[in-house]
């Protein structure tokens, strides 16, 4: 029936679970699990998961590699979860703040054999709801009808992975004249996904052809950067480079994706800044937290530019897989034009660091 929420409709229910602490259940069929994300457990639900059976701990490899846990899954790692242990014990292994002042949280036990997939999945969910990426994992008997009774949000793993790997479609919704000050002549749209997750923006100036190739900026949110003009990046002067050479022409698309942290969010990427004040480099901050390099989905910049009639592009960029990944989606990069603005003295490590680990043209 119409009224019963669909797979993505569950799965942005089950991001908002796992941020308020609620625990969601995975099922595929045959087997059942109960799945709580570790940044918002409680004691006191911990305690009440323990009597269900076996906790496990799920984590990513990269945050398995900083903790010397055995990987037998590829990206994933299942940790076993004594019954001794505390609370802050488990905080402990998902959370790196505080890793120099205790590295040895060891030995851990790692799983091995039997279906990683639960755990890939509730790790995934929780990237996506933005929260640090480690769940517990305790299998349940009859997990379907657990959830009905508990009124709590039931996945399907088969159906929400391949939903959760795919960029969501995205939908004009409103736009409107917007005169800035490197140009009278713009206009935002907004776009909204259809999968609930943030929406993002198009600053369009003046009125490109859509037949030729547009002066574009794929530019990702940096609240830090873009707003308060943090000299750790140099994500404000390229904004306002941008938009500067886009009025100086005359035309130009600034694409303004709420991937905010490279796609990690605000929350992880103060978390991530906290290391860097421990010694670590932008990607080994990243790595320790149990991220990728870079967890965003350029795909969405090419939907945006495709809805609004655009096909071949400019691209202000120095990072190569920006440029990729327009033209595997679909968009011609015509050409390269360089963004060099903004270094300073608190930012040339960083800079150095991108062009050394991440391929960022010089
Ligand atoms: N995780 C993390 N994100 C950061 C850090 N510094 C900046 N960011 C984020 O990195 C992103 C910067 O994006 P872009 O301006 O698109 O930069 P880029 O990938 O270097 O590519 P170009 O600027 O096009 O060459 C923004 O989402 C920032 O919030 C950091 O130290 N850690
Ligand atoms: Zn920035």
């Amino acid at each position: 029936m119409s009224l019963t929420p669909t797979m993505i409709e569950l799965v942005a229910r089950a991001r908002v679970d796992l941020r308020m602490g609620l625990p969601i259940v995975i099922e595929n069929g045959s087997d059942t699990a109960l799945a709580i994300a570790v940044e918002s457990l409680s004691e006191e639900r911990l305690g009440d998961l323990r009597e269900l059976g076996d906790v496990t701990l799920a984590l990513t490899a990269r945050r398995a590699e900083t903790l010397k846990a055995r990987v037998y899954d590829t990206d994933v790692c299942r940790v076993h979860v004594p019954d001794s242990v505390s609370w802050s014990w488990i905080h402990a292994l998902a959370d790196p703040a505080d890793d120099l002042n205790s590295p040895m949280k060891g030995p851990l036990s790692s799983l091995r054999g039997g279906n990683a997939q639960f755990a890939r999945l509730a790790i995934t969910l929780t990237k996506s709801a933005r929260l640090l990426p480690s769940a517990l994992l305790v299998d349940l008997p009859d997990g379907v009808r657990f959830a009905a009774e508990n009124g709590l949000t039931l996945i399907n793993d088969g159906l929400a992975a391949p939903l959760l790997d795919q960029s969501s479609p995205l939908h004009p919704v409103a736009a409107a004249r917007l005169p800035i000050e490197a140009a009278e002549a713009g206009r935002l749209h907004i776009f909204r996904p259809d999968d609930g997750n943030e929406e993002h923006y198009a600053i369009e100036i003046g009125r490109p052809s859509r037949e030729e190739p547009v002066l574009t900026r794929l530019h990702s949110a940096c609240f830090t950067g873009d707003v308060l003009g943090s000299l750790k990046c140099d994500c404000g002067p390229q904004l306002q480079g941008a938009l500067t050479q886009m009025g100086q022409e005359g035309a130009g698309v600034l694409l303004y994706l709420n991937q905010e942290g490279r796609g990690i969010g605000l929350t992880n990427k103060m978390r991530a800044y906290s290391l860097q004040d421990q010694g670590f480099d932008t990607v080994e901050a990243n790595h320790r937290l149990g991220f990728e390099d870079d967890e965003r989905d350029f795909r969405l910049g090419s939907s945006i530019l495709k809805e609004m009639g655009f096909s071949s592009v400019r691209l202000l960029t120095n990072n190569p897989r920006k440029i990729s990944m327009m033209e595997s989606t679909g968009i011609q990069v015509a050409e390269r034009v360089p963004l060099k603005v903004g270094e300073n003295p608190f930012n040339t490590q960083y800079l150095a660091t991108k062009a050394r680990k991440s391929g960022h043209m010089l």
